[in-house]
């Protein structure tokens, strides 16, 4: 099964194209095909998802993935939250968010520094799928005072995972897999894959 995968998220695309490795789902990443990034006009996860996975389905006429993620940090009220991707501003800028992010928590002791990163997924068989298949996945930790480790990519390196003293870029990308939001997600959304066909 081929599907395109909507997101112009380098880290995502490894992330996910390692999940599905050992699958029958072959994904292309939608930036392979000239697809654009979509608007994502979304007040919540999953309406972003749609909207991406709509967006790469009808430019491409295959089945799309998309997935919207974020992380919400408690003692901000939820923020970055749906806006993790631009929280300092400028689309992307993993530097800038990860310093704004930092600034914010200024002076937060670290029993206040509770946060999740959320992922839906989302499979659209095509454009007009009114049935698509969603999942999501919660993975919770704390945000560090620092950024730690090189692995991964956005928030990971001020994400200290529950129940682990290394942060999400200083774990190894196989066990970060497992435990993520993103492969939570997944992990749901395997099980129904066989509805595709
Ligand atoms: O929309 P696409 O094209 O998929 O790519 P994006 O980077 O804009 O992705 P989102 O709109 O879903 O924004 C999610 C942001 O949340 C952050 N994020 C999501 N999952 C993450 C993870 O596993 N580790 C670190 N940061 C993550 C990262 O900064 C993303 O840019
Ligand atoms: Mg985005």
């Amino acid at each position: 099964m081929r599907l395109v995968l909507a997101s112009g998220n380098a880290g995502k695309v490894i992330e996910l194209e390692q999940l599905l490795a050992d699958s029958d789902v072959h994904l292309v990443a939608q930036t392979q095909l000239g697809v654009s990034d979509a608007e994502e006009t979304g007040l919540t996860f999953v309406e972003n998802a749609l909207i991406k996975a709509r967006h790469a389905a009808r430019a491409t006429g295959m089945p799309a993935l998309a997935d919207d993620s974020g992380i919400c940090v408690d003692a901000l009220g939820g923020a970055p939250g749906l806006y993790a991707a631009r929280y300092a501003g400028t689309h992307g800028d993993s530097a800038a968010n990860n310093a704004k992010l930092l600034r914010e928590l200024d002076g937060i002791p670290s029993e206040r520094r509770q946060a999740y990163f959320i992922a839906v997924l989302v499979v659209l068989r095509h454009a007009d799928d009114p049935a698509p298949l969603i999942a999501e996945g919660r993975w919770h930790g704390r945000i560090l005072d620092a950024p730690r480790g090189n692995g991964g990519f956005g928030y990971d390196p001020l994400f200290l995972p529950d129940g682990y003293d290394v942060s999400a870029a200083e774990l190894d990308p196989a066990l970060k897999n497992r435990l993520s939001h993103r492969g939570q997600a997944l992990a749901i959304l395997q099980q129904r894959f066989a509805e595709l066909a």
